[in-house]
């Protein structure tokens, strides 16, 4: 399975994960843990059932498999309408139901794979045929992540149970070798205080990759375990298809799961191994995170592209044309203007002063820096003329999208829809000033137009004023205000408020590329054929 992938990128944010796994109908393990797993850990829960138990807390009474075609069926049914981000695979039972999953696979091909190799229940009963275990083995090796329990390992590396955490961490690496996948090792039915894991690198990753990350955790004195194996690999593949890295995934699930552990007592669920709580942290885990670090994250592309645009290598270069330097201005003064009011709508819709104030004084900051433009930029001293004055297309459609956003947005999207201008303007600000700063220092402040090789930088004027400490302030200020709406937000909210941010993020790369896109436009000679229309 492919394991370098980035994470996903749903409009949504919320991945799609599929259980492929047993029913264990006291909702403690099997899908009902997964699906309750997968949605707890911010996924969309899909299942499909392998085979149906007869299980309570204390044991499992039957099975009953239905034909693999039902199975298949049921497979092909998903993958044909829904876009898979993970898969996790559970209770298999017998050999047949392993190699339909396994053909599936080769069929499907979802991007991720974690395989919980079931093979007993935490009441000690079994949950596959002897026979399955070769076909287990050969479904491993098409996964992404395995994570056996000290019993599992045990049986797929053909050896006793590990006594020891060295032992069990040596028989792990035998199991990443003979599969050629990652293995996490699980320290939970080992004795003492602390129940680490492990997670070890698949044999190619290892050269020069990551060594075995090893996650500790501390063992929560309950009885209440039924299904932390379910629920940690759900969870796993869960935060893998948000994040795109396995040892954070591993991290989020296991800190997760030990928080349902925690909570496990709460619950009065059976006389046996009761279950874990799986919504100990209430029903959106986005509320636990903070907006800023989602928000970031999700924009890393962008960002890197922004960073990267002609414009910006041409300004720090100093080679930028004094005419796209004075259009960027032009609508850069046209855009505040707007923004202002904007700000000003945000700060109506504060629900407490001194948010209404930050919101306040950065509308009048907005203004101000408008007519500083004009003084000292457009005025004609510097040589820059200002264009024509209209809004080109970026600036139209950013300020149309703010515009849109403040009419009819919560206040907690309208604070995401004007971060991006502080927060990715301070970023752009402090690469430009990283670049050039030495240069700037051997060759002080000039005029834009004609410097030679060994002349003033003529841009570092501007390039002075991104290093305003006031505005690092406010865009803290505001990164600050983000987190604190996004906490309130419910979860609609808080999937308006992501995508009010990145449409922002994405005017405001554009907004820094619009010189060149405009000058490009220029140059592009006219259509001349029959029946063009001629501007
Ligand atoms: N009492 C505990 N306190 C903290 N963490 C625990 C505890 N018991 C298990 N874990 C953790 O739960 C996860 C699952 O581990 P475990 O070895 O119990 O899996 P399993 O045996 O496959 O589970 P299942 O009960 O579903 O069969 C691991 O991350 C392990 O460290
Ligand atoms: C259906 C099912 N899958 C997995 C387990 C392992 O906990 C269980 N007890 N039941």
């Amino acid at each position: 399975m492919d394991t370098a992938r980035t994470a996903c990128d749903p409009i949504s944010g919320i991945p799609n994960i599929l259980s492929i796994a047993g029913s264990d109908p006291s909702g403690g393990a099997g899908i009902q843990a997964d699906i309750k797993s997968i949605s707890a850990t911010g996924g969309y829960a899909m299942a499909v059932v392998t085979a149906l138990t007869a299980q309570n807390t204390r044991g499992v009474t039957a099975v009953h498999t239905p034909p693999t075609d039902f199975l298949r069926q049921q497979l092909d049914a998903i993958a044909e309408d829904v876009r898979i981000d993970a898969v996790k695979i559970g209770m298999l039972g017998s050999a047949a139901v392993a190699r339909c999953v396994g053909a599936w696979l080769d069929h499907a091909r979802p991007p991720v794979v974690v395989l919980d190799p079931v093979m007993v229940a935490t009441s000690g009963a079994r949950l596959l045929d002897d026979d399955a275990v070769r076909a287990v083995v050969d479904l491993a090796r098409r996964a992404s992540l395995v994570t056996p329990n000290i019993a599992e390992l045990a049986v797929l590396v053909g050896a006793d149970p590990a006594a020891s955490w060295s032992a069990a961490l040596e028989q792990g690496r035998v199991l990443a070798v003979r599969l050629g996948t990652r293995v996490l090792v699980k320290g939970g039915h080992l004795p003492g205080e602390r129940c680490p894991d492990a997670l070890i690198p698949a044999p190619q990753d290892a050269t020069g990759g990551p060594d075995t990350v090893v996650l500790d955790g501390c063992r929560v004195p309950t009885e209440n375990t039924h299904g932390t194996g379910c629920s940690l690999s759900s969870a796993i593949a869960t935060r893998f298809a948000v994040t795109g890295d396995w040892p954070t995934a591993v991290r989020e699930a296991k800190s997760w799961l030990e928080g349902a552990l925690q909570g496990a007592d709460l619950l009065d669920v059976g006389a046996g191994s009761g279950p874990v709580h799986h919504f100990h942290a209430g029903p959106d885990p986005r509320a636990h995170q903070r907006f800023t670090e989602l928000a970031w994250r999700d924009i890393g592309e962008l960002r890197r592209n922004l960073l990267e645009l002609p414009f910006l290598t041409a300004l720090m270069e100093g080679d930028l044309p004094a005419t796209d330097f004075a259009y960027y201005l032009q609508q850069d003064a046209l855009y505040l203007r707007d923004y202002s009011a904007v700000l000003a709508r945000a700060a109506a819709m504060a629900p407490a002063e001194d948010e209404q104030l930050f919101w306040l004084s950065a509308a009048t900051s907005c203004l101000q820096t408008e007519a500083e433009l004009h003084r000292t930029w457009l005025s004609g001293k510097t040589g820059i003329r200002a264009g024509e004055g209209d809004a080109g297309p970026v600036t139209r459609a950013y300020c149309d999208h703010l515009r849109a956003v403040a009419g009819r947005g919560s206040y907690a999207e309208l604070v995401a829809a004007v971060l991006p201008c502080f927060w990715l303007y301070a970023a752009v600000g402090d690469h430009v000033q990283e670049r050039v700063q030495e240069r700037v220092q051997e060759r002080p402040q000039g005029r834009p137009g004609g410097h030679g090789p060994s002349g003033p930088h003529p841009y570092a004027a501007w390039i002075a004023t991104y290093a305003d400490p006031g505005f690092a302030e406010a865009t803290a200020r505001a990164k600050q205000i983000a987190d604190g709406a996004h906490r309130r937000a419910s979860p609609v909210e808080r999937t308006a408020m992501l995508a009010a941010f990145r449409w922002s993020a994405a005017y405001e790369r554009d907004f820094f590329d619009a010189p060149r896109a405009r000058a490009a436009a220029r140059r592009a000679p006219a259509d001349l054929r029959e029946g063009a229309v001629l501007a």
